[in-house]
């Protein structure tokens, strides 16, 4: 029809018999209908019979840029300067035209336009602002001075100046400021409120939504919420909701990402209020509840509501399938996750998740069956990882004829194994019995291009029957080169077990000793029960060979030592249950460090030189004003050591503060035991007995006195601090910082030290040490008696962020953080190591370990003299 229309304009034009109005209103419809070869042919016409002006030329040249052919607007332009006076408008459009290849030949254009126009109005500037924002954020300062100009030439700017110089890459306090002006001078629009809050640090973002009158959107409020953690995004949340603003799938959804972080019955809270609101759950949001209650083992409270989701007609996504899957694994329930499977659209990824499954809980079979089932009906094309997980439903259900048909299958398809295929292979074979099968695959590694890890290893030396013993002794050499060989050492120490090769399990469980190996040492232990008691009898006569290292490690863990050994882990049984129960995580690790901490190495005789004697248990020391608030932690320990009464004191106070440290999630510390405890009240560290130290046998000060010294006379903390631990206790000065990094758990209360404000009880507690507060590691709740300050919001989580949070716990009235503290970020030395463990959580994990094996030994007497280990 328009073309019709077109024809027509350019026949009546032939007879100039139409008006120049009318032919300006053919070329605008040329231009509608991107005919704008029709639309310059009439324009040329004319301009032949004199009838053009800037109106027709300037329509052509929308007509021409409409259809992308911004060159030929430009060309029409310079062509018809001879003819036509070009005005503003020309210039605007010439400009938009250039722009679109070059910001820089549009700009050109705007200012010639400009400077023939001599006038400037406010389309003007928000072009040129636009063709500012397409040269690069870099271009921010270009615009802001625009902006000035325009208020310079009183040039009213409009939302969209507004709008094109916030959305430049500027840093917030630029936008912040654009956009305070805007306000002040009208309606923000929903972009302008977008871009402000989705710019803005989240506190004055959160501001901006609450202030209502700006009429923020759900996309605002979205924004605010992204990529804030959970709990301030559920502050926004609730400002979306009393602003009168309907919750959306994508709030929830953003909000529900961060699941993980959450404790495990939120998400389900949250997704029942999404519910409420009517708000379609979809499988994303699904799976991020899933997921949440999946790694905190909470699947059952969600798998109902997936299911239920599910046949509702909901889709289930790969994740969610997974997810799913794992679920039922852990319920055991392989028939429903078969049942889930059969029901859905299969693939690779679902398959493998189902096999791995299956033989999770011993299904092997029906694991096989459904993925083989599977490939051929759905014409699947397996993957390494699928014949991976068969592989080791196979090992697992010892089938190794199938594992063998398996591998076959994967060189037909040409897939090539890795190492996790050979492994898988290995195991099979092994628990076949055909070990040299097995030792065979593990030649293979090479020439397949793989390397043989720890599991390779461990995995021959188990196949390797009892009368093969040497060559479990080769392998585990050949694994000893990984770090982390532990595993395939102790699998060699239980083939010499079952091969009764006593004398070589006794010297490799010493080598492991040295590297304290865990796995090894409890093979060992094991290994070394089950020899005969004749045998044990003669390791006294070790012949000479066997080197005095050999017999001492004999000696230890044979005669007494394991039985030692075994009481110790009864202990640290009993210690984990406690904590676990009663989080008293941070005051057992008090206690220990209280009773190490009165050492001196000034004095050289025993006990009197202090340290980890088991001191603190008698009054003389608990009453120490130090120690107040730890017969506590003495009163927990009591009643195991009744039930272990040949475990020493001084060895479990020092037990139990580094399992407390393991549970909250620090370092695993290797520690050395067998030490002899103190006996009596009068075999402990007098509080004034330490020179140059006023009381507390020279424990640290909190704060300084009255006079403004601390109790050595020091009259700085950290001045302080070198006396106590590096004069007494000879710790440098990476140690002080290092072991100050415990006050990443544990809390200060006005009844013990004083030293804060807050108490015992939901009452005088701090914000962060409420009943209701979740900071243990795990995210489970309880916190053990409430009250009191702690240096960390998470404060039963063993981590660095003492470290990297001591501004807030420095700013935060809630939070602790003493003179001793502060000068670890103060003083020249110690803040060296201080910034180094705020950026690597792993450097202050290995330093603290070492120093807290260094103050967990001060001061003590060992019996065996070497000590052991557990
Ligand atoms: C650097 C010098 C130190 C000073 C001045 C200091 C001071 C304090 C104070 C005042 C408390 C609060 C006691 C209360 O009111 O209950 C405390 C608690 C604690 N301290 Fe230290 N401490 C120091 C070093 C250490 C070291 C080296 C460790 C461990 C290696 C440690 C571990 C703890 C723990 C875990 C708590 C929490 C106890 C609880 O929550 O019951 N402190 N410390």
């Amino acid at each position: 029809m328009a073309a019709v229309r077109c024809q027509w304009a350019l026949a009546e034009l032939e007879q100039a018999s139409i008006s120049e109005r009318t032919c300006n209103k053919v070329i605008a419809t040329c231009g509608r209908q991107i005919q704008w070869q029709r639309a310059i042919q009439v324009l040329f016409q004319m301009v032949e019979v004199r009838q053009a002006t800037s109106i027709s030329c300037n329509s052509c040249m929308v007509a021409c840029s409409r259809a992308s052919h911004w060159q030929k607007a430009l060309h029409l332009m310079r062509c018809l300067r001879g003819f036509i006076r070009h005005d503003g408008v020309t210039y605007k459009q010439a400009a938009r035209a250039a722009g679109e290849s070059s910001w820089r030949s549009g700009l050109r254009l705007l200012q010639e336009g400009f400077e023939r126009m001599t006038e400037a109005d406010v389309i003007h500037y928000d072009l040129a602002l636009s063709l500012r924002q397409s040269a690069g954020s870099d271009h921010w300062p270009e615009a802001l001075h625009l902006m000035k100009n325009m208020v310079e030439a009183q040039v009213q700017a409009d939302v969209r100046s507004y709008s094109s110089s916030m959305t430049f890459e500027a840093a917030w306090p630029t936008i912040g400021l654009l956009f305070q002006d805007l306000l002040q001078r009208m309606e923000a629009d929903e972009y302008t409120c977008n871009t402000a809050v989705s710019a803005a640090p989240w506190v004055r973002a959160w501001c901006l939504l609450r202030r209502k009158e700006h009429g923020m959107s759900v996309v605002s409020h979205n924004a605010a919420m992204a990529g804030t953690p959970w709990f301030k995004a559920v502050q926004v949340l609730h400002t979306l909701e009393t602003g009168g603003l309907k919750l959306t799938a994508v709030s929830s959804g953003t909000i529900l990402s961060q699941s993980r972080d959450m404790e495990w019955q939120r998400p389900l809270w949250f997704l029942s209020r999404c519910q409420s609101r009517d708000i379609q759950s979809n499988s994303i949001v699904q799976s991020n509840v899933l997921a949440a209650h999946v790694d905190s083992g909470h699947w059952q409270e969600t798998l109902g509501n997936v299911m239920a989701y599910h046949s509702r007609g909901g889709n289930l996504n790969v994740a969610l399938k997974t997810l799913s899957l794992s679920a039922f694994s852990q319920a055991a329930s392989w028939q429903k996750a078969l049942a889930l499977s059969a029901s859905e659209r299969i693939d690779v990824v679902l398959l493998n998740a189902l096999v791995t499954c299956c033989a999770r809980v011993a299904r092997w079979q029906e694991g096989l069956e459904v993925v083989c089932g599977s490939l051929v009906r759905h014409s699947l094309r397996a993957s390494v990882v699928t014949f991976n997980a068969a592989l080791s439903a196979c090992a697992a259900g010892r089938q190794w004829q199938l594992a063998v048909n398996l591998i076959e299958e994967m060189e037909g398809q040409r897939l090539a194994p890795d190492s996790l295929t050979l492994n898988s292979m290995m195991l099979a074979l092994g628990e076949a019995g055909f070990w040299q099968h097995a030792f065979e695959i593990l030649k293979m590694f090479s020439s397949c291009s793989c390397e043989a890890n720890v599991v390779s290893f461990t995995t021959a030396i188990t196949a390797c029957p009892a009368h093969q013993w040497p060559q479990s002794l080769v392998l585990v050499q050949q694994a000893a080169s990984d770090a982390a060989g532990e595993t395939s050492w102790a699998a060699a120490v239980t083939t010499l077990g079952r091969a009764v090769r006593w004398r070589e399990a006794m010297c490799l469980g010493h080598i492991a000793m040295e590297g304290t190996h865990d796995a090894v040492m409890l093979a060992y232990a094991t290994a070394v029960e089950k020899m005969s008691l004749e045998m044990r009898a003669s390791c006294d006569s070790l012949p000479p060979v066997m080197g005095n290292a050999c017999s001492e490690g004999c000696y230890q863990m044979l005669g007494g030592g394991s039985a030692q050994v075994t009481e110790l882990r009864a202990c640290k049984k009993e210690l984990k249950e406690l904590i676990e129960t009663r989080n008293c995580h941070p005051i057992l690790v008090r206690l220990a460090w209280h009773d190490s901490g009165t050492y001196d190495q000034r004095i050289k005789e025993w006990p009197q030189c202090g340290g980890a004697n088991g001191a603190i248990r008698f009054d003389p020391e608990m009453n120490m004003g130090a120690n107040a608030g730890l017969d506590k932690a003495r009163g927990y320990l009591q009643k195991i050591h009744e039930a272990h009464p040949t475990v020493s004191w001084a060895d479990l106070i020092q037990l139990a503060s580094a399992t407390a440290i393991e549970m909250a999630g620090g370092p695993v510390i290797k520690m050395k035991y067998g030490r002899v405890s103190v006996t009596g009240p009068e075999q402990c560290a007098g509080p004034q007995s330490r020179q140059g130290f006023k009381g507390n046998a020279g424990l640290p000060d909190a704060a300084p006195g009255a006079d403004g010294t601390f109790g050595c006379g020091a009259k700085t903390p950290e001045e302080h601090l070198r006396n106590v631990f590096g004069k007494k206790m000879g710790f440098t000065d990476q140690d002080i910082v290092a072991l100050s990094g415990a006050h990443t758990i544990g809390r200060v209360f006005k009844e013990r030290s004083g030293a804060c404000p807050f108490g015992y009880g939901e009452q005088a507690a701090s914000k962060y040490t409420k009943g209701s507060c979740i900071v243990r590691k795990d995210k489970k709740s309880g916190c053990g008696m409430v009250g009191g300050a702690a240096w960390t919001k998470n404060w039963l989580t063993f981590d660095n962020s003492y470290y990297t949070d001591y501004k807030q716990a420095m700013d935060d009235d809630d939070l602790m953080w003493l003179p001793t503290d502060a000068c670890l970020h103060e003083d020249p030395e110690f803040k060296k190591y201080f910034y180094k463990y705020a950026g690597d959580q792993a450097a202050f994990f290995q330093d603290y370990a070492s120093a807290h094996k260094k103050l967990s030994e001060l001061g003590c007497k060992f019996d065996p003299p070497a000590g052991f280990q557990i």
